[in-house]
């Protein structure tokens, strides 16, 4: 076993592991960043870029569809080809993370591949060589899909997101489980391609963080679009002879191919956490608000629990950098997280919804208002499903949370998303100019619907 001395080591190179060692390695310090899979982690080869490459072109094609009654017959012939090509090709350069390894290595970090452990607070073995890093260790382990104890599932064919971003060919009809974002993202797209979906929610809403009126809006859409979704529906065996047979609530349900999106499971096994003191068997890594997990210990991303989206981990990871690099500047916050479901139209949400106020014990106010009802949800017409909701803190005077179901949902929900961190009164928002017709102009409606906070 031999030792190489150096002052920072990443375990795991997602967005967050890739963002700090670039810029440790960048403020002068030795860094190795250790990947045992892809370099940049699911994110950039299984995840966000892939699917928005997916959803970009089902949105293009669903957009040509209402063109017959906007504008004019146009015909749209879909074409799975031409996407799965762009997702080699543009996407994902065939799976391969050359381009993140060198730009690491151009900031000067030793990228090694392998599995990295802990063996005890500084210490980092890989493959017969041990690490000791002055400063500490940072975990960016990430996740890997979570699949389920249903009965008989392990043995068949099932896809995960990452057998669905490699897809050459479609499948006439398609089952997916879990109606969270991944599975209606997909799901979506997929059925705008022309695949028979099902969407099976074993809870008792789709989209279940979001607000309810959110779930309602989106479970709407997809059934015009031809989607079945089931909600309340335990999957209680699958069989697969060919064609996959899921039982569901008494019934079966006959499809070529089963997607598997029922959330995610944090990579903590193997990592030696029990030489530093930690739970293996724990579902996350604890951290204080400067990403700190113990003794020149770090972790950040999707294993500290605080929200499994890119934007958490690298913001997690420049918070962690400034600590290690002993530099001033804002702690770690959750108040004001916003996040993007990207359906047409894409639920967006920051901060609390209705209930987490109510259950943190907050004099609630909400305001509302419909998309449709908006002067450019009325231009927009088809695919114009949607809504605005504000959550006061009716004490304070401020919103603590917001929900945008729109077109462009994730863009309007940025003025919100502001407003929420930078607590800005809501006397203040009403005061705004909001620019006709745009979709955000909805927002000064559903702080009106607030009523006198
Ligand atoms: C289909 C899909 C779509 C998504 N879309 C979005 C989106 O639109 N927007 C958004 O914000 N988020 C999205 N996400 C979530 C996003 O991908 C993750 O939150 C993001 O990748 C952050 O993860 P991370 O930094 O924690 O690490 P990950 O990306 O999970 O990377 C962790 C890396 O660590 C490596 N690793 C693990 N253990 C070890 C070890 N012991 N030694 C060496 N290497 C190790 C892994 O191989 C991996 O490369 C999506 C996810 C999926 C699956
Ligand atoms: N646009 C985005 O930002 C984006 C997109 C995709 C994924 N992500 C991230 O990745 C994470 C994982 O996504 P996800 O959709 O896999 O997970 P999720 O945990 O958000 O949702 C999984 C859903 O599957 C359901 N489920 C679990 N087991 C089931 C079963 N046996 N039968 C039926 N339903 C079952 C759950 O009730 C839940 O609604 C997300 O939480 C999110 O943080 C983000």
């Amino acid at each position: 076993m031999s030792e190489q001395q150096v002052d920072v080591v990443v375990i795991g190179l997602g967005p967050g592991g890739e963002y700090a060692a670039q810029q440790l390695a960048e403020a002068g310090l030795s860094v190795v960043g250790v990947e045992k899979a892809l370099v940049g982690g699911e994110c950039p080869f299984y995840g966000c870029i892939p699917s928005k490459t997916i959803i970009r072109a089902a949105d293009a094609l669903a957009e040509a569809r209402r063109a017959d009654t906007l504008a004019g017959q146009v015909s749209a012939t879909p074409d799975w080809s031409v996407v799965a090509e762009r997702l080699g090709e543009r996407a994902t350069s065939h799976w391969h993370d050359d381009s993140h390894v060198s730009s690491l290595e151009a900031a000067g970090v030793t990228v090694v591949r392998g599995h990295g452990r802990l063996d005890g607070p500084g210490r980092v073995t890989v493959d017969g060589t041990t690490y000791v890093a002055a400063r500490g260790v940072v975990l960016n382990a990430g996740t890997e899909p979570a699949v389920p104890p249903i009965d008989e599932l392990a043995g068949t064919p099932y896809w995960t997101n990452r057998d669905a971003v490699r897809l050459t060919e479609l499948p006439a009809s398609l089952i997916v489980v879990g109606g969270g974002p991944i599975g209606l993202e997909l799901a979506q797209a997929f059925a705008r391609f022309g695949v028979r979906v099902t969407l099976v929610e074993g809870g008792p809403r789709i989209l279940a963080p979001g607000e309810p009126e959110a779930s309602e809006v989106l479970a709407g859409v997809l059934a015009a679009e031809g989607v079945e979704v089931l909600t309340g529906a335990q999957v209680a065996r699958v069989g697969h002879d060919g064609t996959f047979h899921v039982e569901v609530g008494g019934r079966t349900i006959d499809a070529d191919a089963l997607l598997v999106a029922a959330g995610r499971r944090t990579n903590l096994f193997d990592l030696g956490l029990e030489t530093v003191g930690l739970d293996p068997a724990a579902r996350f890594v604890e951290v204080d608000d400067r990403q700190r997990a113990g003794d020149r210990l770090w972790a950040i991303g999707d294993i500290t629990g605080k929200g499994q989206f890119t934007h958490v981990s690298m913001y997690q990871g420049a918070v962690a950098v400034r600590d290690l690099l002993g530099q001033d500047g804002p702690a770690a916050q959750y108040r004001s997280l916003s996040w993007v479901t990207f359906t047409d139209p894409e639920a967006a949400q920051v901060g609390l919804t209705e209930q987490q106020a109510r259950d943190a014990g907050i004099r609630v106010a909400t305001g509302r208002t419909a998309i449709p009802d908006s002067s450019r949800g009325w231009l927009h017409q088809l695919g114009n499903e949607g809504l605005v909701k504000v959550v006061a803190d009716a004490d304070r005077g401020i919103l603590v949370g917001a929900s945008v179901v729109s077109p462009a949902g994730g863009e309007v929900i940025g003025l919100l998303a502001t407003a929420v961190h930078a607590e800005v009164p809501v006397a203040t928002l009403k005061g705004m100019h909001f620019a006709y017709p745009t979709f955000h102009r909805a927002i000064e409606s559903a702080l009106a619907d607030l009523g006198d906070v």
